[in-house]
């Protein structure tokens, strides 16, 4: 039977930014959300609809307003122990090494020096930087940089990873090929890695990574469609994913230009 445990409950979900003394800017209203055990969700929306906003609540980085939100049964308060973050500009630590970057949130937990060590060389070696332990992110491309990001978040094993645009800042080969090889870390269990939620804008990526597709959409943003991709994800090509990623990218247009006639 499916294991359909609930990595992550959001429930009722609203928030507001302050933009000066009399003013507040609400941009995201009422989110429903649950992620199970073994799922990738994408969250696609236009620009400004909330996509990072929702990702950094997730992390506890950000208060929500109004609502819950549930990571690993724990009630996220603050900086989120069960999830981790990947950025579209990688956020490296430019004065570490990557053997600095990516134990950084191993030294951070506190862990016994030798247990940071073996946990950050194996990460290194699993993500493919084997021999790189030394070098700075300057020396290194863009493709490697967003290893060492992908290495620093997946080194804490968090259950929930939160990839917000991990590969739009690269090509279309290096993107790819990163994509392909988390893929397989996560299919074989090489990590701890229970579940994902992608955001981007990129539909076909969507559609080719993810069990489920959400848009948010809608000013203040909030969860107004759902798309399962019911198709094995090792069967999927461009030819036989063609139809949602029309019906997605319709529904999109759409929405987005709904929206606008309403601000
Ligand atoms: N710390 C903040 N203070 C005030 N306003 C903020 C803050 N963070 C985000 N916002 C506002 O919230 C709205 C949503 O921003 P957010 O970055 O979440 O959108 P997004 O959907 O991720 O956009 P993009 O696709 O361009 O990355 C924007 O209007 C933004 O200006």
């Amino acid at each position: 039977m499916k294991n359909t445990r609930t990595v992550l409950e959001i429930k009722n979900v609203s928030k507001s930014f302050q933009k000066d003394q009399k003013h507040t800017q609400c941009v995201l209203d009422n989110i429903n959300l649950e992620v199970s055990e073994n799922e990738i969700v994408a969250l696609l929306g236009r620009s400004g609809s909330g996509k990072s906003t929702l990702l950094r609540m997730i992390a506890g980085l950000v208060d929500s307003s109004f609502g819950s939100i549930v990571c690993n049964d724990q009630p996220v308060t603050g900086p989120c122990p069960d999830t981790s973050m990947v950025f579209q500009t990688f956020a490296l630590f430019p004065w570490l090494t990557v053997f600095g970057n990516v134990s950084f949130g191993l030294q951070a937990l506190g862990l016994p020096a030798s247990e940071v060590n073996r946990r950050t060389v194996d990460m290194i070696d699993l993500i493919g930087l084997s021999g790189y332990a030394d070098a700075y992110p300057k020396e290194l491309s863009g493709g490697m940089r967003q290893r060492i990001g992908f290495a620093r978040a997946l080194a804490v094993e968090p259950q929930l990873l939160l990839l917000d645009e991990p590969f739009s800042a690269l090509d279309i080969y290096t993107g790819h090929k990163l994509r392909q090889d988390l893929l397989e870390l996560w299919e074989k269990h090489y990590i701890k890695t229970k579940s994902m939620i992608l955001v981007t804008h990129d539909i076909e990526e969507a559609v080719m990574l993810c069990d489920r597709v959400l848009l948010l959409t809608g000013s203040p943003g909030t969860i107004t469609d759902e798309f399962k991709i019911d198709i094995p994800r090792k069967t999927r090509t461009q030819e036989n994913t063609k139809l949602w990623v029309d019906t997605i990218s319709d529904t999109l247009n759409h929405k987005i230009a709904l929206t606008a006639t309403q601000l």
